[in-house]
């Protein structure tokens, strides 16, 4: 099995106690953290960890990692008018190829700013599904789903049947599928049956927008009689197992239901600040015991997939929301960005440094002067890091970065595709 073994590495504390570690890992696991050189890595790909801080690599629970295509195209509005009179209208544009080089500039972007896995819901998945396997990336897919029928032809949701079949399980556990009912508000009920029916069939799990807005929930009590949350549940999408994007609109009460539940959560604050869509009581949730993931959303309402700034932007966010310092401290921040958000997607063992676990792992470079005077390296990684302080990206045991260098893909050509697709997709 192939090794690789990390020497006089620094590995993420919350405090200023530290020792240079070695970090051994076997196949696709972690199977050695110490500070003494250990036996049985000496034919191991070396790496040499010297000035370099150790972490979990970042998992973004929630995006449309080829609206990177869409940037700097829509900005300064609402969701509705934004998705209604901008964004779908360019979308309808999409034609075979185009989410491949949306992914493969997501993807650039997200390794080299120290995102190792995420979650996405689409169009034309089989094409991120190729370009997450040829980069190497962790990826939890889900073809985005509108209807209204219960109509098992639906050409929509035979793709994603086939994603499923597909791409479910594949590359050692590398991609995953779940099922993507877009939202309450472009899914009419019958359809939502259909694909809680399907899910259970396939014994997949679900990604879906909800509770993002609060004229999205005015509606849905208004043409469904009950909130999002409630409603969602009533159809049991709950039950099925659900990665929330959003949930910014929920009452004590939901939350209490999707605690119950196990619902997971995706915290897109970045997004959620920019489309004026509201705040979630992420403080709430945790304090319920639900798993709440960041995410960026797509890179057309970020308008980047920065987890860092997510990361960051959640501990800072919250504490002057609530009026209360104390509110989501670092550790939580990287635990949401990592661990929680490793649940999100579904995963046991992954997002944290630990002996047995999934070998997802990003090295930053700490040799700036805004990793200095190092009182508290979780508090630097939080804080003061920016993107491109990620130097090594380590996914399932491969080196798929290193020096900051994306080994299986061509920036400059990707950057000339996208911009070729870009101009076409809106005229510009
Ligand atoms: C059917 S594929 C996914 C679909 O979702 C759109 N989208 C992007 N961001 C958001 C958001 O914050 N809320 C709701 N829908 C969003 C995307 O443009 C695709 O059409
Ligand atoms: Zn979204």
């Amino acid at each position: 099995m192939k090794k690789i073994l990390i020497s006089n590495v620094e590995i993420v504390t919350d405090g200023p106690a530290y020792k240079k570690k070695y970090i051994g890992i076997t196949g696709n696991t972690i199977s050695y953290i110490g500070i003494k050189k250990p036996k049985g890595y000496e034919d191991a790909y070396q790496i040499d960890g010297t000035g370099k801080l150790a972490a979990a690599g970042m998992v973004n629970a929630h995006t449309h990692i080829a609206m990177c295509l869409l940037r700097s195209y829509a900005d300064d509005m609402a969701l509705m008018d934004w998705l209604q009179n901008k964004v779908w209208p360019a979308e309808a544009g999409l034609q075979k190829g185009d989410c491949y080089v949306g992914t493969q500039l997501g993807i650039l972007e997200m390794l080299k700013s120290g995102t190792t896995a995420y979650a996405d819901m689409y169009f034309f998945m089989d094409e991120t599904a190729q370009a997450s396997q040829e980069a190497g990336i962790r990826a939890c897919l889900s073809r985005g789903l509108m209807g209204d029928k219960y109509d098992k032809a639906d050409e929509r949701l035979k793709e994603n049947v086939q994603l499923y079949k597909d791409w479910n399980g594949k590359d050692d556990g590398l991609i995953t599928v779940m099922l993507g009912p877009h939202a309450p508000y472009t899914c009419g009920k019958e359809y939502l049956k259909l694909l809680v029916d399907t899910a259970g069939e396939l014994g997949c799990q679900l990604h879906m927008h909800l509770a993002e807005t609060e004229q999205e929930v005015k509606d849905c009590v208004k043409n469904f009689g009950a909130t999002p949350i409630k409603y969602a549940d009533s159809l049991g999408i709950l039950d099925r197992g659900c990665l929330i994007a959003h949930g910014v609109w929920v009452t004590d009460e939901e939350m209490e239901i999707m605690a119950a539940k196990k619902a997971r959560v995706a915290h897109n604050p970045q997004s959620n600040l920019k489309l004026a869509s509201g705040i979630a009581p992420v403080e709430k949730m945790l304090a319920k015991g639900i798993t709440v993931g960041l995410g960026t959303d797509g890179a057309t309402s970020n308008n980047n997939l920065d987890m860092l700034e997510e990361a960051r932007l959640t501990a800072m966010l919250h504490k002057a929301v609530t009026y209360d310092p104390l509110c989501i401290p670092a550790a939580t921040a990287w635990d949401m960005a990592t661990y929680q958000g490793a649940k999100c997607l579904g995963y046991d063992k992954l997002g944290k440094l630990e002996k047995g676990w999934l070998a997802d792992i990003v090295l930053y470079d700490m040799n700036k002067p805004h990793w200095y005077p190092r009182n508290n390296r979780l508090s630097l990684l939080v804080y003061a890091a920016n993107a491109g302080d990620a130097d090594t990206a380590i996914i399932n045991g491969k080196v798929v970065m290193e020096k900051g260098e994306v080994k299986s893909l061509d920036a400059e050509k990707i950057y000339y595709e996208a911009d070729r697709v870009a101009k076409r997709l809106t005229g510009k």
